[in-house]
């Protein structure tokens, strides 16, 4: 299982701080990322893909700098984005080839690989269709298969469900659970179900900053003291949290997942 290390990282835009000194030690399972609009959540995913630049710190996936080697960062690392991918002039096969090759796989291992996967999103039959005359959901469905090609070590997603119906949702829930037994993964929603079926542990951001870090179970407990109810859904922990003021963080106390 990868270390995936977030490292004091700071990103300013126009004197504006939009991450503050976040630092993170993702070790296993998957990592809910949550917060109020404009937090930092999709800004973090995206310094940790190095797709916006950090204005300081490190981001480590096993020990190793991705800012010193970038390259091998596309080999790591799948994103499933908000927005789903268009390259309307190119067939989902097309296109799951042309994104496997940029992260150097060749074509025989791309094939085998995009038939694996492509059957895990139940979109097999799919494959010669043109991007352009993709649903939302489909191309959402593609959006995950170019993310897990490669087999990264760690996987972002960043609202992957917002249009996926019910039983895609269900089957998008059994495939992270699998792939996050040899995979760490966070995960950005603002479904209460997604991070109720598939989080292991939360990271609350409030403007750029971490504010709270545990693992669901621990801060389930931890809000039901305080609340005096043992039957908290993860929305009403959510909401716990993300009300209280103050923070559960010394100033060294960044472990997620230890
Ligand atoms: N390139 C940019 N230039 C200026 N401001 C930016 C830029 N990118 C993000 N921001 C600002 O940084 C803050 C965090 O944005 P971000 O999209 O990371 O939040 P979020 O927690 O993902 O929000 P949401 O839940 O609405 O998606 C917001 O105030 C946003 O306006």
């Amino acid at each position: 299982m990868a270390q995936l290390t977030v490292k004091n990282v700071s990103r300013k835009v126009d004197g504006t701080d939009i991450l503050s000194s976040v630092t993170i030690a993702f070790n296993h399972g998957v990592t809910g990322l949550i917060g109020a609009n404009g937090a930092g959540k999709s800004s973090l995913l995206r310094a940790i893909a190095l797709l916006d630049p950090i204005s300081e710190g490190d981001v480590l996936i096993d020990g190793k700098s991705i800012l010193e080697n970038p390259q091998a960062l596309y080999q790591q690392l799948g994103f499933v984005f908000q927005h789903s991918p268009s390259y309307g002039h190119l067939s989902v096969n097309e296109f799951l080839h042309y994104i496997a090759a940029m992260k150097g796989l060749t074509r025989d291992i791309a094939d085998s690989q995009i038939t694996h996967w492509l059957d895990k999103v139940n979109m097999s039959a799919f494959r010669d269709r043109m991007m352009s005359d993709c649903s939302g959901g489909m191309k959402q469905r593609v959006g995950i298969v170019q993310a897990l090609l490669g087999n990264p070590k760690v996987l972002l997603l960043d609202e992957p469900t917002v249009a996926l119906d019910h039983n895609e949702r269900l089957a998008f829930y059994s495939l992270i659970k699998d792939i996050s037994t040899s995979t760490t993964v966070v995960i950005v929603s603002h479904l209460s179900d997604d991070i109720e079926a598939l989080a292991d542990h939360l990271v609350f951001l409030e403007r750029g900053k971490v504010t709270q870090i545990g693992d669901v179970q621990s801060l389930r407990q931890q809000a039901s003291q305080a609340l005096s109810d043992t039957n908290l859904s993860i929305s009403d922990v959510i909401t716990y949290f993300m009300s209280s003021v103050g923070s559960n963080l010394s100033e060294e106390v960044v472990e997620c997942g230890a």
